[in-house]
């Protein structure tokens, strides 16, 4: 053992490298961090075991489907409900639909990553978002979130808007939630449903040389909350297996003292002082708990014949809507994988979209764009806008030679949703839009020939 403090990052990252975890998206999972306070038989006994007491949180409505139905029970030191009123705070960077700050934008965007933040921005205050759609009260549409953050939380978070998929792109994170620890490390992504409450610590010291400051992505999806899509005939396995999906097993936080928690609802930032943590789950049990999944575990399916498959292959979750197949947000993985297409040209084709697309990157390079889509950084190409390969990109894969070639150089991902995406009003002034990104579309020579030659 070695003489660090309890809550320094080197702690944390011990602490975060020895988790345990409950496998499998969807499941009905059960975990008790004291032998016997999980209730057997009954989810609400007279007496709760150990005193504790019990409480359901529901994700879905009461009488959903089945197959939709979402809730846990969670047994607690104190319930939930033992909190002073919530007042208004600032909302910092954060926005929410509907986005009424500017005009949806035709154009094709695309911005370098966020600036550093200044010292002590934790999670939450480092929280900027880009943009999104639908509407919040509505329980439609998602927000696009990029967050840069150098301090851990001591405050905890709850969004009543909507689940968060968290994509780290720089740094680790351990999220400490009403259900346990998640790590969450860069390639990995996490998924905090509705309500659920948590906070947010880094797993790297500034200034440790492992990493400056936690960057990344979050998804805000006001929708239907994501699931794995169907498999149609891919069959019974592939694409994201829903054994990769690790929940967290209970930890519980006994802290009597006071704890500021931060509740986003509709759209602002609520803030109430705890006389005690709420991370006091000892037990639960359920289907409405987070998770963590590592992207590298993809199962990646595409083409051994010929043409590029469209991205819908490589769907990782998805939030339907009420028409099939067509989602509110897909969350889409481009990762490591063999080309092997004959007579085929192998990146992203030329298209114009109905769905809209947002694109960031965690790693390495896209295959679609030579420069200027960088780690950290993101592309935004909304609803019929006219995009693809860039110049440099297209006369390379026009001229390869089309033997079997491994693209293993980079880790990107889209959240395609139905609706256009809004920039919020700091999004479209942002000092890191780039400028001139149509220049990578410029110059692509006219080839047309029309008697063919070849
Ligand atoms: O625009 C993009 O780079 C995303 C994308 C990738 C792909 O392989 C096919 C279509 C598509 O929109
Ligand atoms: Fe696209």
């Amino acid at each position: 053992m070695s003489g660090d403090a309890p809550n320094s990052a080197e702690a944390r990252r011990r602490t975060a490298e020895a988790l345990t975890y409950l496998p499998g998206f969807g499941n009905e999972h059960s975990s008790e961090a004291v032998p016997g306070a999980l209730p057997h038989g009954r989810n609400s006994p007279q007496r709760a075991p150990l005193g504790l007491y019990a409480e359901q949180l529901s994700g879905s409505a009461f009488t959903e489907p089945r197959a939709h139905n979402r809730r846990s029970w969670l047994y607690r030191i104190r319930p939930s409900a033992a909190h002073p009123p919530f007042t208004r705070v600032d909302n910092g960077s954060v926005r929410t639909a509907p986005f009424t700050e500017s005009v949806p934008d035709p154009n094709r965007l695309r911005w370098n990553p966020l600036p550093e933040p200044s010292p002590g921005t934790d999670f939450l205050a480092g929280l900027w978002t880009l943009g999104g759609n639908g509407d919040a009260a509505q329980r439609a549409g998602i927000a696009v979130h990029l967050y840069h953050a150098n301090a851990s939380m001591e405050r905890v978070f709850g969004d009543s808007d909507g689940e968060l998929l968290i994509v780290p792109e720089r740094g680790g994170l351990l999220l400490r939630t009403e259900f346990g620890l998640l790590r969450v490390e860069p390639g990995h992504v996490a998924l905090v449903p509705r309500g659920v409450r948590f906070r947010v610590e880094l797993l790297d010291a500034p200034g440790d040389g492992r990493s400056p400051s936690a960057r990344g992505y979050v998804c805000e999806n006001y929708g239907a909350p994501f699931q794995l899509p169907d498999l149609g005939p891919i069959g019974a396995n592939g694409l994201a297996n829903a054994r990769d999906f690790l929940a967290p097993v209970a930890a519980h936080e006994d802290v009597e003292g006071p704890v500021e928690v931060v509740n986003k609802f509709c759209g602002n930032l609520w803030s109430a002082t705890y006389d005690h943590s709420p991370l006091d789950v000892v037990a639960w049990h359920g289907n409405h708990v987070p998770y963590v999944y590592d992207l590298r575990r993809f199962n990646v399916i595409g083409s051994i014949s010929y043409d590029h498959p469209d991205p819908s292959i490589f769907t990782v979750l998805t939030s339907p809507s009420d028409t099939p197949g067509l989602a509110g947000v897909d969350f889409v993985v481009f990762a490591p994988r063999w080309l092997v297409g004959e007579d085929t040209f192998r990146p992203p084709y030329f298209h114009r979209n109905v769905m809209s697309e947002y694109m960031g990157l965690i790693e390495g390079a896209y295959d679609a764009k030579a420069e200027g889509f960088v780690p950290g950084g993101g592309s935004l190409h909304n609803m019929m806008s006219a995009h693809g390969p860039d110049r440099e990109t297209f006369d390379r894969a026009s001229a390869a030679e089309l033997a079997p070639q491994r693209i293993d150089d980079g880790l990107a991902f889209m959240f395609e949703t139905r609706w256009p995406v809004t920039a919020t009003e700091q999004a479209a002034r942002a000092e890191h839009l780039q400028q001139g990104y149509d220049e990578v579309w410029q110059g692509l020579q006219r080839h047309f020939r029309p008697v063919d030659r070849s």
